[in-house]
């Protein structure tokens, strides 16, 4: 796929940035570029994989001519750079326009303008439903892919999406909080036991934008299907791993917090495609014209259920510690805790 090949990872120095890079990197692949702000992090990352495959471009979503300087001669954009923090962006909405509607509409036009022939966008399922400024950017984000899709042929380029949940483990997520207060004796600080989230690692969000590369047609958005856990059988799994029984503190929901988290709304369940694994949410391929449309109408809507973290397979407590031990900080902080499994 990726043979003599130029592919540009916006928001490459952030951990999907880089697990993506690795997976690719060792592929007959002729150039990697990764494209950020941040000059330490492509420096360090610069030393870390001391790669030739590998360059290093400057700049900002925001900045169409920054992102036009890294387009020439690319081949293909997989699209992360966003901001992604919930609270940040409910205090900071114009800013979260900025990156992730108007930066996505900047990498559009640019790959365009260089006949990039295939971009990915990473959404996530706070964009489903939206109620907070991170996933209300994510919804418009998609929405711009899904318009941009439309103006250009798709033997050009062809533009499509993904969309996945919260990622195991990541920094300042649930699962590292909860193990520091267990290695610190602290109370587990639960929002509502009864909330729910997707359960998803690092390696499943690649395995999407890959299988969105080769499976997506232009205005797609491929969805990777997941089981989901309480928060509060996540925080019993965790102490039972660690052999601790620490007090938990019910703190209630926090600010722009959802009690479960939808990957699929019922109005695109009713069109989407089951590919086992994975749904494809095919583009809407009405025009303007939406008048020769309206007496067709959507009888099943009002029946439809959503996929959501409620209704998906909830794991078990038991489930809950495999998935865990199958995450490399989790055995880390095992070993660094010298608990016996
Ligand atoms: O101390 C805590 C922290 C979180 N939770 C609960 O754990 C679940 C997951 O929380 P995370 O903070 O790990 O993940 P969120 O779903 O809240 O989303 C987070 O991860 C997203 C990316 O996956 C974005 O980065 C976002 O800004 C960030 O809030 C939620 O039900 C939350 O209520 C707790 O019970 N206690």
């Amino acid at each position: 796929m990726f043979i003599d090949k130029t592919l540009l990872i916006t928001g490459g120095t952030g951990s999907f940035g880089n697990a993506v890079m690795e997976r690719v990197l060792n592929t007959d692949i002729k150039e990697i570029r990764i494209f950020s702000r941040d000059e330490k992090k492509q420096d360090d990352m610069r030393k870390k994989y001391k790669n030739d495959k590998l360059k290093f471009y400057l700049g900002d979503v925001r900045d169409l001519s920054s992102v036009k300087n890294a387009m020439h001669d690319v081949d293909y954009v997989f699209h992360a750079a966003a901001f992604k923090q919930v609270p940040s962006c409910e205090f900071f909405p114009l800013e979260a326009v900025k990156t992730n509607i108007l930066g996505t509409d900047n990498v559009l036009t640019a790959a365009i303008d260089y006949g990039v022939q295939k971009v990915i966008c990473l959404s996530t399922d706070k964009a489903a439903y939206p109620i907070n400024a991170m996933g209300i950017s994510k919804a418009m984000m998609e929405k711009v892919f899904i318009a941009k899709a439309k103006t250009i042929a798709p033997t050009r380029t062809l533009i499509c999406g993904t969309r996945y949940g919260n990622v195991m483990a990541s920094r300042g997520s649930v699962i590292p909080i909860f193990v520091e207060q267990i290695k610190n004796g602290e109370p587990l600080t639960i929002t509502n036991p009864k909330m729910t989230r997707f359960l998803m690692s690092l390696d499943q969000a690649v395995e999407l934008v890959i299988f969105a590369f080769s499976h997506a047609q232009t205005g797609d958005i491929m969805v990777q299907k997941a089981p989901a856990c309480y928060i509060g059988d996540l925080a019993q799994a965790l102490k039972e791993l660690f052999h601790k029984d620490n007090e938990v503190k019910v703190i209630g929901t926090r600010h722009g917090e959802k009690l479960y988290e939808t990957l699929l709304t019922k109005e695109e369940y009713l069109v989407a495609e089951d590919l086992g694994k994975y749904f494809k949410i095919p583009a809407d391929q009405r025009d303007l014209n939406y008048d020769k449309y309206f007496d067709i109408g959507d009888k099943n809507l009002s029946t439809e259920l959503e996929y959501s973290s409620h209704n998906t397979e909830i794991l078990t407590i038991e489930q809950i510690k495999e998935k865990l031990l199958d995450l490399d900080y989790i055995q880390n902080q095992l070993k660094d805790m010298k608990v016996l499994l």
